[in-house]
């Protein structure tokens, strides 16, 4: 987890854009809801006109149904049948109304979860999209991830609410305009109070949404523990570990003291911004009231007919629930502008894309050469690896020794480019890294990573993940296989190279840690087109009979490539051409077997010695 405060730097510019300059992203998320579905977005812009000018017509039939039937009542016998018609011809257009703005209303929110089922799908895949097109650096940097989290928590429900937002306050301002229309006949001082009534409690809400949106924004390490505690303790991979060493209770204990610290700041803000929502908007209330009076006040001095009081009542009080539908729409879109600024933030987090085309190098014969490397990680304070000097060439194998932490897999991860040297380079054929294609590169190199991937798919399918373009292709597969020795693990499984394996989905089978290892080996020899192949301790969890088999084997097929192996096994190290001791990301020895054991007190041959000595 990051640690917790200074809250990130990189959130502020939203914030103090001011009020107004936070509406910017009001336009994109039209655009999006625009390009999402155009029929949608119609259909929805013209219901909430038709809702928005339905009221004020309801209202304006009400009053003529109210003078009608004062009209009838006062009629002559002559004329009452005429005016008792009348007004009941205006009661059924009432009804009409009526229907209208339920239909009105029913429909918008049909289009609603329409584009919001749509919106949401096309958010969430930007963020995927985005994704794929991150580096590592990125996924290791956890300001980073919070960026990520926070975007896929909300953002992808605040696009729709900032367009239904924004329709509302036009459906809104359609009504209000229309029910000014009416009311400036009373007086044009009810239209000025009807508006200004609202503002207090307007204005304490925007100041609300802000506090609320910058909650959300400190709070994401907190919330981000919360989802890691939910894969702990309800994940089939942690589940054993939790169980045994009886870690639940105090994982769930974790995860509720997180809640109840959330739920009191969350109850705080709630608490301050409703109290202050009551008081301002009792402030409304009276305005409200104080028109009433007024209006009841102009019905009885007989300046206005029965009729026009109920229509001026009614106009003033949705007139009033306009005005507060309109100014707490202006304040959610100012919310969900705030919100949105966290997704285009993500969206937009700049990406150093590699400028390199080259897909031949100068010298294909010299291989691999590090000059002079040095890298620290981003945010770390000492380098990981220093001043390295290496030279592998074509045909030849290397293997990688050195205790835990000593810069071995940070030295794969500059070679396959998922991050840069710090100080000095690395040349592949003659040529930097950093000039190379970036999928030419990777199509010359398959690393199989000590933490590699076990993915819930077919057996097969695990295999053909290290050759995208042959994913599904079956005879590959059966020839990486043989290669990788996992035939005889697929003939044992039921529907062998098409069986599900994980335990996710249903029918899959789970294998041992060994087995796992031949699949991921057969997985780096898929990789057809590689030259380097990289094998960061795949083999740990086999025998070491099968290891020295394995990569025994790996040799043979590597003829002519050059094939890197970490390994903490001596027995499989000793067979490499070139052996390179790393220590505190400095090599301090390199050379065959046989050269390094004659180097007096050497690091490689007193390691080899002691192990050799654990097997006699
Ligand atoms: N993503 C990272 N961010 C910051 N530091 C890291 C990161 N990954 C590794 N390190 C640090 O870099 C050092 C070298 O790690 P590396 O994984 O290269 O070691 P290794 O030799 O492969 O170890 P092992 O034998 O345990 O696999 C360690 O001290 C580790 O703490």
């Amino acid at each position: 987890m990051t640690s917790r405060h200074p809250r990130p730097a990189t959130d502020k510019p939203d914030l103090t854009r001011g009020f107004l300059g936070v509406f910017a992203y009001s336009r994109r998320a039209l655009e999006l809801v625009w390009t999402t579905s155009r029929p949608l977005s119609i259909t929805f812009a013209l219901l909430t006109l038709l809702a928005g000018v339905f009221p004020a017509a309801i209202a304006y039939v009400g009053s003529l149904i109210v003078d009608a039937v004062v009209a009838a009542i006062q009629a002559s016998p002559q004329t009452h049948d005429a005016a008792k018609w009348h007004a009941l011809e205006l009661v059924v257009a009432e009804g009409f109304l009526v229907a209208g703005l339920a239909g009105a209303q029913r429909g918008l929110s049909l289009c609603q979860s329409l584009l919001r089922a749509q919106l949401g799908q096309r958010v969430n895949s930007m963020i995927l999209e985005k994704a794929l097109t991150l580096d590592l650096a990125h996924f290791e940097n956890s300001e980073f991830y919070d960026k990520l989290t926070r975007a896929r928590r909300e953002a992808s429900s605040r696009p729709l609410s900032l367009v239904t937002r924004t329709f509302g306050l036009g459906q809104n301002a359609v009504s209000l305009i229309s029910y000014a229309v009416l009311l400036i006949h009373f007086s044009p001082w009810a239209v000025a109070v009807l508006i200004l009534a609202g503002l207090p409690a307007f204005i304490a809400e925007a100041k609300f949404s802000g506090a609320a949106f910058r909650l959300f924004l400190w709070r994401s390490p907190e919330t981000r523990m919360q989802l890691y505690l939910e894969t702990l303790l309800a994940r089939e991979d942690h589940v054993k570990e939790v169980k045994l060493f009886g870690l639940g209770p105090l994982f769930l204990d974790r995860y509720r003291s997180i809640f109840r610290k959330l739920y009191k700041e969350d109850r705080d803000l709630t608490v301050r911004r409703d109290t202050w929502g009551f008081f301002l908007g009792l402030i409304g209330t009276t305005a409200l009231y104080g028109a009433y009076a007024w209006i009841a006040l102009s019905a009885i001095a007989s300046r206005i007919t029965l009729g026009q009081m109920t229509m001026y009542l009614m106009l003033f009080r949705q007139g009033q629930s306009a005005v507060s539908a309109i100014l707490s729409a202006i304040s959610g879109m100012y919310e969900d502008n705030l919100y949105l600024s966290t997704l285009y933030d993500y969206l937009e987090t700049p990406i150093e894309r590699g400028t390199g085309t080259l897909v031949r190098g100068p010298q294909p014969a010299d291989g691999i050469r590090f000059e002079h490397v040095g890298f620290t990680y981003p945010g770390a304070e000492m380098p990981t690896l220093i001043d390295v000097n290496l030279h592998i060439r074509p045909g030849q194998s290397l293997a990688l020794v050195g205790e835990n932490g000593s810069g071995k897999t940070t030295l794969i991860k500059l070679l396959t480019r998922l991050y840069q040297p710090t100080s000095g380079r690395i040349l592949l054929d003659g040529q930097d890294l950093r000039d190379w294609d970036e999928i030419a590169l990777r199509d010359r190199i398959g690393v199989i990573f000590q933490d590699f991937t076990r993915y819930q798919l077919l057996f097969g399918e695990n295999i053909g993940a290290g050759d995208v373009q042959h994913f599904a292709d079956e005879a590959r597969w059966r020839e990486a296989g043989e290669k990788g020795m996992a035939t005889a693990i697929a003939e044992s499984l039921p529907d062998g190279y098409r069986t599900p394996l994980g335990k996710w989905f249903n029918d899959g089978r789970e294998l041992s840690g060994g087995q796992w290892q031949k699949i991921a080996l057969s997985r780096a020899f898929m990789r057809s087109r590689a030259d380097i192949l990289v094998l960061d301790e795949p083999t740990a969890a086999m025998d070491a009979a099968a290891e020295a088999t394995i990569f025994e084997h790996f040799r043979t097929l590597t003829h002519g490539r050059i094939a890197i192996l970490i390994s903490h096994r001596f027995s499989t190290v000793r067979m490499a051409d070139k052996i390179v001791v790393l220590q505190d990301g400095r090599i301090i020895e390199e050379g065959s077997h046989e050269e390094l054991m004659r180097v007096d007190n050497g690091h490689y041959a007193h390691l080899f010695s002691l192990q050799a000595k654990g097997y006699r």
